[in-house]
């Protein structure tokens, strides 16, 4: 049989479950989610593998009006994973409908030349009627070639989408061995995670005011994994936060970040992690490099 391989870019407003979808997709957790809007910010490719169809799945930051520098950054990371792409897939959240940042991103895609499918996403937690009437309202605008109901969450519909977007693969040799689910590399990977868990235990703003830094990688005789990281935080008071009453907070936060790696690895993690003040981290081009983005003046 011949392969076939090709790209798919998954673009939505922030929240709508792009990752969730990828995730599901790719059939394992690659990227992370979380209930706070603008958890992706990097770049990040998904493999996915169906039959001897390869699909690579770019997960781009939700995109949305950008402000901050970071947030401009993020936008254009979003639209750079849309280039080259096979397949457009823009997710909804079908039960907020359509909001301004979903109209912003139809403007966006309206003319370009790519095939372009509408996934309407969280079928679980929407009512029929209102379901129908927003795939009818957007599908006015004739943008679309299909209409997916699916739930990311409970898997609802997947199955279907994914056979279809194999199907739309041009062919071609794959990209990636047919077991790699991401290309994120092990650093990577471990920076995200120790992110999603400042996301999860966390409230309030501080999450958008920090950065994680795989200081070191590395792997010990015994086969196990130790790894040291810096959270980045703009302000003492942040720093507080972070670090709870007598450490109380980072612990959690390392002790899930550590058993999260220990399951996605299969390998015994050890995770150092020590909390920094460092005023205008965000205004470095390191720490943009770092992240995987590129600086935008
Ligand atoms: N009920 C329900 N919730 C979902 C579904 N898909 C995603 N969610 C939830 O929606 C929230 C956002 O999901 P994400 O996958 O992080 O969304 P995203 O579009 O990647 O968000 P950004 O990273 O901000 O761009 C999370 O709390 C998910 O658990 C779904 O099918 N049903």
């Amino acid at each position: 049989m011949t392969s076939h391989c090709g790209l798919v870019a998954i673009l939505g407003a922030p929240n709508a479950g792009k990752s969730t979808l990828v995730n599901a997709l790719v059939g394992q957790k690659i990227a992370i989610v979380s209930p706070k809007a603008q958890t992706t910010r990097t770049r990040l490719l998904g493999i996915a593998m169906e039959g001897e169809t390869q699909i690579m799945l770019v997960d781009t930051p939700g995109i949305f009006a950008p402000e901050r520098r970071l947030d401009r950054a993020m936008v254009q990371a979003a639209w750079g994973g849309a280039q080259d792409a096979d397949l457009l897939a823009l997710v909804i959240d079908a039960e907020k409908g359509i909001g301004r940042r979903t109209e912003r991103i139809l403007n966006g895609i309206v003319d370009r030349p790519e095939r372009k499918i509408l996934v309407l996403n969280k079928v679980d937690v929407t009512r029929k009627d209102a379901l129908l009437d927003t795939a009818a309202r957007i599908n006015q605008g004739a943008t679309f070639d299909e209409t997916f109901f699916i739930s990311a969450t409970t898997g609802d519909g997947v199955a279907e989408l994914k056979t279809y977007l194999a199907g739309q693969m041009p062919e071609g040799p794959w990209h990636f061995p047919a077991d790699q689910v991401s290309d994120a590399s092990e650093r990577l990977t471990a920076t995200e995670i120790t992110r999603e868990q400042l996301y999860l235990q966390l409230h309030a703003e501080l999450p958008y005011a920090s950065m994680v830094r795989t200081e070191t990688y590395a792997e010990r005789p015994d086969g196990s994994v130790e790894i040291h990281q810096q959270i980045l935080v703009a302000r003492p008071t942040q720093r507080a936060i972070v670090l709870g009453k007598g450490g109380s907070r980072i612990k959690v936060i390392g002790a899930a970040a550590r058993e999260e790696l220990t399951r996605i690895w299969g390998v015994p993690v050890h995770l150092y992690l020590h909390v920094k003040v460092q005023e205008n981290w965000d205004d470095s081009r390191d720490a943009y490099r770092e992240m995987g983005l590129d600086w935008v003046e």
